[in-house]
């Protein structure tokens, strides 16, 4: 299908994406498109290839066969190319996921000898900016997610939902035009879980990001305006979504 007329909001279109490991058939033919603005939920039993998927999407991984596509960032020069992240080695896929996409995971992965700023700092001192200014804009994020005043802690002198709040402005410091995030709030309870939904949807979709999470619980995939569901490595409903 071409890359025109009403995708010009599409930010992902996978098509066909085929991830076997062996003999398992992790995904098996999956298509779906994402656009901007959009926050997906991606549901289905354990083993059933969320995160496969998600994975793939996100350049984690390359798929066995199919393409993933990514269109150019909003306000890029016209002449930029559509990139096919299923096609780029190694290297570029990383460079891709560090310039283009956010992560958040169930827990954190957050480093816990370094304060909540440094952390939220991190992704913007890898790509040059000066620690000063990424740790600046870094407080400014953390300040935008109801952390303003625990800059300075370490992660490990937070909450479970403040060290979220703090993953999550470590996922958004630069923009990305996707965010992922896997299980983000598998290991809070229900208020706190509800509440890091919250952050992370408004400050994704507020500055016209995607946001693509998997989760286990209904009450975050309502949270989302699409819920995706797979099983045994396919799309329940069909194969495109
Ligand atoms: N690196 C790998 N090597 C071998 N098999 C894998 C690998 N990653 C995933 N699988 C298999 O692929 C299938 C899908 O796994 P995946 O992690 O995507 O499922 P999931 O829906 O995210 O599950 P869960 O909800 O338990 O996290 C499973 O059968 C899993 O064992």
């Amino acid at each position: 299908m071409p890359w025109t007329g009403p995708m010009h909001t599409v930010v992902i279109d996978a098509i066909n994406v085929t991830q076997s490991f062996g003999h398992t058939h992790a995904l098996s033919g999956v298509s779906v498109r994402i656009s901007r603005g959009e926050a997906v939920a991606m549901m289905g039993t354990s083993g059933s290839g969320k995160t496969t998927l998600l994975h793939c999407l996100a350049g984690i991984t390359q798929p066995t066969s199919g393409t993933v596509r990514l269109a150019p960032p909003i306000g890029a020069a016209a002449s930029l190319p559509v990139v096919t992240v299923s096609d780029l080695g190694d290297g570029e896929r990383s460079r891709l996921r560090r310039e283009r996409f956010g992560f958040v995971f169930q827990q954190g992965l957050l480093l816990p000898e370094l304060t909540a700023v440094e952390n939220a700092a991190l992704p913007l001192m890898v790509a040059g900016i000066s620690r000063t200014a990424a740790q600046q804009h870094a407080a400014h994020w953390l300040a935008a997610l109801g952390l303003g005043g625990l800059e300075d802690r370490r992660i490990g002198q937070l909450s479970g939902g403040q060290a979220q709040r703090v993953a999550i402005a470590r996922a958004q410091v630069n923009a990305p035009d996707v965010v992922f995030a896997d299980e983000p709030t598998g290991a809070l309870d229900s208020t706190t879980s509800d509440e890091v939904m919250t952050v992370l949807l408004d400050s994704t979709i507020d500055r016209g990001g995607a946001l693509v999470v998997v989760t286990h619980d209904e009450a975050v995939a309502a949270r989302c305006h699409r819920v995706l569901r797979l099983c045994d490595g396919r799309l329940v409903g069909g194969p495109h979504a």
